[in-house]
């Protein structure tokens, strides 16, 4: 489908807004490694980015969870598609997402990962939507506070396409 997308964060607040992230997370882990877990698919681009503005030294992995399929809304059900390829035992993690509605699909997650006794863990989401919000997770860095739209772009989907938009959008006429 092609629909008209109405522009709600701007290629340039994203990257404005990632940078600050960055240094922040540059001076909180001073002295420190980090390891950042992008949640796919939404997290690549801003892990992408904002693995750039940060100055300590960085690991990455990736892990797929998959809460939505082709929803708009959560089904509530959470599996792991694609696990961890490295143990995160004693590691200083940071989960980056793309964003946070209800909750469950970060809850769900940190669950499981602490299990795995990181150092220590953080979440770092790019979009946090608190209206929606069922399950509480506290989340220590936050890019934007938007309202309750299905938004995408910038790695956010919409029947798995619009992820490679520049910017946050939603598409005029859905929710
Ligand atoms: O807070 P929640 O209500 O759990 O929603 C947030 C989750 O939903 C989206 O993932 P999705 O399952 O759509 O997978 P995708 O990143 O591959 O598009 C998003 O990337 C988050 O992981
Ligand atoms: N693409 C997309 N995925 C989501 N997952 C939870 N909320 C959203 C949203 O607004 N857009």
């Amino acid at each position: 489908m092609t629909g008209e997308i109405q522009v709600l964060i701007s290629q340039e607040e994203l990257s404005q807004r990632i940078k600050e992230l960055g240094e922040k997370i540059s001076a909180d882990y001073a002295g420190k490694e980090v390891h950042l877990i992008c949640v796919l698919k939404g997290g690549v681009m801003f892990m992408s980015d904002l693995s750039k503005y940060i100055s300590v030294p960085v690991t990455m992995d990736f892990m797929a969870v998959s809460s939505y399929g082709n929803e708009t809304s959560s089904s509530g059900i959470v599996k792991i598609v694609k696990d961890l390829d490295e143990s995160i035992e004693s590691e200083d993690v940071i989960i980056v997402e793309d964003i946070i509605d209800s909750g469950r699909t970060l809850s769900y997650l940190l669950q499981i990962l602490k299990d795995r006794k990181p150092e220590s863990i953080k979440i770092c989401t790019l979009l946090d939507k608190p209206d929606r919000r069922i399950v509480d997770v506290e989340v220590d860095y936050v890019g934007f506070e938007i309202p309750d739209y299905y938004v995408l772009g910038f790695g956010l989907d919409f029947e798995q396409k619009y992820r490679n938009l520049p910017y946050i959008g939603k598409l005029v006429g859905i929710e």
